[in-house]
């Protein structure tokens, strides 16, 4: 078993698992994504606690890379060598259900963390010994088949983009949000890879600014042209011809093709449909979640209003006193009939619905 999981390459590399023989000295080491571009720095986390807030603060941010993280922070539970099996599986059981509070929108980390429930329930008492390591090479996988997922989704979403020189993406769907090379940005660096460039407008993606701050800075190391746009420019820029697409992520997608993103991608869908240009989502499938019929029951989650109103911190008011109200939904959702395409590694889901999505799905 390898000692050291890196995460993407380049500067990024967002997440690692560092562990020994013994693998109770198990850390997870993430890039702080809350101090990027200005700082590159790690957080080390060695208590699912940590790694709870690291997903909470969006050190560790991104459908797949909050699914890899906690999968990790599974194995960082603590468990009294004396303890007997029923004991055991309970502390990993409520490791599990606690990790799970994190964050309430981005599906991935339900799917992940599923499969490292699977492992405790299915070891027999007379391996229990074998328990932690078995939980860590889970992790590992979950890890590698994300990278697989990647790679796929940028091949199958590179023939969509080719021809294209101007593409606009929100929020961050790249590398730093997932194991490596992204789902939204994959194609692009794909065709980056194989000879074409395209040039990217990164939306700014108010109030965390993912956009500006993560978007640009990662395209920025892999030498593609960028300009940070900010989320009101989007329509004018394609009122000018500037945007031959628009290719966003995703953090939870219904059976019926409905898409929940970050806060801001539902009126980009309008403007793209408006100005009859194509929106691809781009997402692993297990980003779907097909228990759900439609994207109104997807949960969004609703952070601090602090974020909006205080963004460079409690010196950086940008508004009225604390006492105004003020919204701050982290996602809202694009329904299916204004999505072009979904790019997934199985394949692209052309006119999402629900037939088309279970075609895929269930393949
Ligand atoms: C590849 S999933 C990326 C997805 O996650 C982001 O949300 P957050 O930064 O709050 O984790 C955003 O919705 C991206 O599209």
């Amino acid at each position: 078993m390898s000692t050291d999981v890196s995460g993407i390459p380049e500067a990024a590399e967002t997440i690692r698992y560092r562990h020994a023989d013994d693998v109770w000295s198990a850390a997870v080491d993430l890039l702080d994504q809350t101090l990027l571009p200005e700082t590159l720095s790690r957080l080390i986390c060695e208590t699912p606690g940590q790694l709870h807030d690291a997903i909470r603060r969006l050190v560790v941010r991104g459908a797949p890379a909050i699914g890899i993280a906690a999968a990790y922070g599974v194995t960082l539970t603590r468990v009294d060598s004396r303890a007997d099996a029923a004991a055991v599986r309970s502390r990993y059981l409520e490791t599990i259900d606690y990790l799970a509070t994190s964050r309430p929108t981005a599906v991935n980390l339900f799917w992940a963390l599923d499969r490292m429930k699977a492992v405790v329930q299915s070891v027999e008492d007379a391996e229990l010994e074998m328990l932690p390591n078995r939980l860590a090479d889970e992790a590992i996988r979950i890890h590698e088949d994300d990278r697989a997922m990647c790679r796929s989704i940028g091949i199958n979403g590179a023939p969509l983009l080719q021809g294209c020189q101007n593409v606009l993406t929100h929020c961050n769907a790249g590398g730093l949000a997932t194991s490596t090379l992204g789902t939204a940005l994959a194609p692009i660096y794909h065709l980056h890879e194989n000879g074409t460039t395209l040039h990217v407008y990164a939306d700014e993606t108010r109030p965390l600014l993912q956009g500006a701050r993560l978007t640009a800075w990662e395209l920025s190391q892999a030498g593609i042209p960028v300009t940070v746009c900010t989320d009101s420019m989007a329509g004018g820029l394609m009122k000018a011809g500037n945007v031959d697409a628009v290719i966003v992520g995703a953090d939870r997608i219904a059976a019926n093709g409905d898409a929940a993103n970050k806060i801001g991608t539902y009126p980009l869908a309008i403007l793209a449909h408006y100005h009859h240009i194509p929106f691809y989502v781009a997402a692993p499938t297990n980003t779907f979640d097909m228990a759900l019929a439609s994207g109104d029951l997807i949960p969004i989650e609703q952070r601090d209003p602090a974020e909006v109103t205080q963004p460079g911190g409690p010196s950086g008011r940008t508004t009225v006193p604390a006492s105004a109200k003020v919204t701050n939904p982290a996602f809202d959702v694009t329904p299916a009939e204004l999505i072009t395409a979904i790019i997934t590694e199985r394949g692209v889901i052309q006119t999402p619905n629900q037939a088309n999505v279970a075609e895929v799905l269930n393949a």
